[in-house]
């Protein structure tokens, strides 16, 4: 969290609303979003096909007209593909090339193919002004009590995933908020 912060609010300019342009300055930000979107994926097993001819994978034979699912989840955690699979490391994004375009078969959040989910910029351009903005305004603080180990990450069953339990953090103006840049019409009223 920190470290992330540390980027938007230094390569941010110190902007008090940042735009999608400034956020295309920020690859650990974009790499944190990468490796959320790898571990906890909205739909672990993407959308169900149809098999319209048999075919055999990996030494299996599907029949014609079978349901299959793809299990993107264990995909994302396969450890063939990545190293400590079951840790968050978005650094593990910085160096690479890999994508959630549909070319990269280890990392498929939003599918892949010609069915792939046509809503990836809009889901990416409002992931990325929401976050980021969250990011840069607040400093974020679990409640009393709570250590991060305690956060509960358990999912209701279902075909996209939602959180069992909600999660409680405390938004906090940031200390160096104390003698801002720029103040809004909206805070100076
Ligand atoms: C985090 C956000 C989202 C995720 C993870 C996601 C994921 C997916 C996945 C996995 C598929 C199935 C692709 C496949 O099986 O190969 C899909 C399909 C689809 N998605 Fe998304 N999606 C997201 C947001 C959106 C948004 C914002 C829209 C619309 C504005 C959208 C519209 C669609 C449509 C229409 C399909 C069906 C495409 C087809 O079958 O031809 N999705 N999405």
């Amino acid at each position: 969290m920190k470290k992330v912060q540390e980027e938007i609010r230094t390569l941010g300019g110190k902007k008090e609303f940042l735009e999608e342009d400034d956020v295309q300055k920020f690859p650990y930000f974009k790499a944190v979003i990468k490796e959320t979107l790898r571990l906890h994926l909205p739909a672990p097993l993407l959308v169900p096909r149809e098999t319209s001819e048999s075919c055999t994978i990996d030494g299996y034979e599907i029949p014609a007209k079978t349901i299959v699912y793809v299990n993107a989840w264990a995909i994302h955690r396969d450890p063939k593909a990545w190293k400590d699979p079951h840790e968050f490391i978005p650094e593990r994004f910085l160096d690479s090339t890999i994508d959630f375009g549909g070319q990269d078969f280890e990392f498929i959040p939003f599918g892949a193919g010609r069915r792939i989910c046509p809503g990836i910029p809009m889901t990416i351009a409002s992931l990325d002004l929401i976050l980021a903005n969250l990011l840069n305004s607040f400093d974020w603080e679990l409640p009393a009590g709570m250590k991060k180990e305690d956060i509960d990450t358990e999912m209701l069953p279902g075909f996209t995933q939602h959180k069992k339990n909600p999660l409680s953090v405390l938004a906090k103006p940031p200390m160096r908020d104390k003698t801002p840049t720029f103040k809004s019409p909206r805070l100076q009223a």
